[in-house]
């Protein structure tokens, strides 16, 4: 199956109020892309104090639940969104600002969540990653997958850890 035949990439975006701006301009590059089928936001608004976790971990459930494929979150530096959202049983969030960890969140990692500061990183480049973003699929079959499986394995995990 090629790229283009696809299907579109169903995003959910959300923002702490550190965040509302570039996630509005983010939001509008992604209604606005045809590799795209639906965006949902959860929030939040100019002037919503709502705290990072919240929105996160809003988002978050949904990709887990499968309403939605990937996530973009924003905050102040994308650091608390990403830790929020990872307490979602499933996701694996990452911040990145340069196009190589946006590639390798992707192809490595499998991370359905993307996170990035509004205080950290220049709009413009934001928006060139996130076009890059939706360039990637993760390969089932690739030499990473049993990695993530290793990750997973972890998951609810309380102790020991495995060595293999
Ligand atoms: O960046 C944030 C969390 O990682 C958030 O936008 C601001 O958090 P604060 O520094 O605790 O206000």
């Amino acid at each position: 199956m090629t790229e283009q035949s696809q299907p579109g990439w169903r995003i959910v975006v959300g923002n702490d109020e550190a965040g509302v701006e570039y996630k509005n301009a983010l939001r509008e590059l992604l209604e606005a892309d045809p590799r795209v089928a639906s965006v949902e936001d959860v929030g939040v608004g100019a002037d919503d104090t709502t705290a990072y976790p919240h929105l996160a971990v809003a988002a978050a459930r949904k990709v887990a639940a499968g309403e939605a494929d990937r996530a973009l979150l924003i905050c102040g530096t994308g650091l608390g969104v990403a830790i929020s959202a990872n307490k979602v049983p499933g996701i694996r969030a990452v911040t990145a600002h340069d196009s190589y960890s946006v590639e390798r969140s992707v192809l490595s990692n499998n991370a359905q969540v993307l996170t990035m500061g509004q205080r950290v990183i220049g709009l413009e480049l934001a928006k060139k990653l996130v076009g890059e973003w939706l360039n990637y699929r993760f390969d089932e079959n690739s030499a990473s997958a049993a990695k993530v499986d290793a990750i997973c394995s972890y998951e609810g995990a309380s102790e020991g850890l495995e060595t293999t």
